[in-house]
């Protein structure tokens, strides 16, 4: 097992990635302060999951209970979040109440948002079971669900007490999930770290087998990239709005299909593929660099042309982007292979990249 650290003073936290690590209990030591620990998954996790991890938290000696959200990100609205204070408000949660987050980024999301607001503030622990969660959404406190006009419009920021990543979870996750999770680790290379990007495009066989000494590295060094950058700015001042590279492109196709139809990794992998493309328009990279990317987004079997909604929806779409400032949309691109920056952009380029890549 590795174990890392996001730096947030009284607010940080471990992040720990192994195999097998839902069996250990000394790993959840920070609900021995617990009155109760409510387990929140899905009807596809707790199934899989939820027993193990049950029999796992009952050995600290508190009552655990287990709320099932339906499955999908459909349901990462306010009519679900409410489920959960139900079951909290039945069953007698309080304020040292825990909760655990166990199953993807949309139930890790809910539940972060729920432990956020219930009581104004109680503590939780991400278990993420998907690739997209182990690499990214379980670390760095963005919690929230979905508004009919935006993607996470409504959410706060809140950090876990403890991440536990464990690997062998994996090992049941569909292949289109799969592929959806690399298209955040791409993101991490392509952002932060040229190195590990050309260690992606080399090992993308044993990425796509989900192999597990594959994964491991996948999973720690992009835990290592976001957890500095949300270690330098967690509320998105400044440079963690680089994480958010090919999302302004990806939320509006996600909201424009209708959440779901399309994996949010789906999105972001096509996004990126739109956002190199307006990085070569603004002389950052080169067509090659574009062509490089797309390649090994596409090998990731992720999608690389958007859906046509025409110019002025995407526009529409992309006004509501958390980053745009007095009107202004503000686009994550790439300053090189490796290094990103965030930046307003005419739109008649923006209309350009959207025309080029296939969205008019
Ligand atoms: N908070 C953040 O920083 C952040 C970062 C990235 C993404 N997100 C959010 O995360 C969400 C996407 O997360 P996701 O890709 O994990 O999707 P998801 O949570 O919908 O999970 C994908 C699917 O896999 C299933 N599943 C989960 N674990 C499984 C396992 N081990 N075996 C079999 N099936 C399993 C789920 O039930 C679901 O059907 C989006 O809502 C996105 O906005 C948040
Ligand atoms: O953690 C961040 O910061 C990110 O931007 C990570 C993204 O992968 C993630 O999808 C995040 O939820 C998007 O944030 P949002 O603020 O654009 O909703
Ligand atoms: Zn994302």
């Amino acid at each position: 097992m590795k174990t890392l650290e996001v730096d947030l003073g009284d607010r940080s936290y471990p992040i720990h990635i192994g195999t097998d690590l839902i069996d250990q209990a000394q790993l959840f030591s920070a609900c021995e302060k617990a009155t109760s620990i409510y387990i929140v998954s899905n009807t596809t996790v707790a199934p899989l999951y939820a027993e193990r991890l049950t029999k796992t938290l009952e050995k600290l000696g508190k009552p655990v209970r287990t709320i099932v959200l339906p499955d999908g990100e459909s349901y990462k609205d306010w009519k679900n979040l409410q489920l959960i204070f139900d079951d909290l408000l039945k069953y007698g949660a309080d304020r040292q109440t825990m909760l655990v987050a166990l199953g993807g980024g949309v139930i890790g999301d809910m539940t972060g948002f729920a432990a956020a607001s219930f009581m104004r503030g109680i503590r939780f622990i991400q278990v993420p079971t998907t690739l997209l969660s182990q690499v990214d959404s379980s670390v760095g406190g963005k919690t929230g669900i979905n508004h009919p006009l935006g993607k996470n419009m409504i959410g706060a920021f809140h950090q876990p007490v403890a991440v536990i990543a464990d690997l062998n979870t994996l090992k049941t996750l569909p292949a289109r999930e799969l592929s959806a999770g690399l298209a955040e680790v791409v993101k991490h290379g392509a952002i932060a770290d040229a190195e590990f990007l050309s260690w992606i495009e080399v090992n993308a066989k044993a990425l796509l087998a989900c192999d597990t000494a594959a994964m491991a590295h996948a999973v720690l060094r992009s835990c290592e990239i976001k957890s500095a950058v949300v270690s330098a700015d967690e509320r998105e001042g400044g440079i963690r709005a680089t994480l958010n590279f090919g999302h302004t492109f990806g939320h509006a196709i996600e909201a424009g299909m209708g959440y779901g139809e399309w994996l949010h990794g789906e999105a972001v992998g096509c996004g990126m593929v739109m956002g190199a493309d307006l990085s070569k328009r603004l002389n950052f990279i080169t067509q090659d660099e574009v062509n490089r990317l797309t390649h090994i987004i596409q090998s990731m079997n992720l999608p690389i042309t958007p859906p046509k909604f025409g110019a002025q929806r995407y526009m529409e779409l992309m006004q509501v982007d958390k980053k745009t400032e007095g009107g202004q949309i503000r686009y994550v691109v790439l300053e090189k292979i490796g290094k990103a920056q965030i930046k307003s952009v005419p739109d008649a380029q923006v209309i350009e990249t959207l025309t080029a890549t296939g969205a008019v």
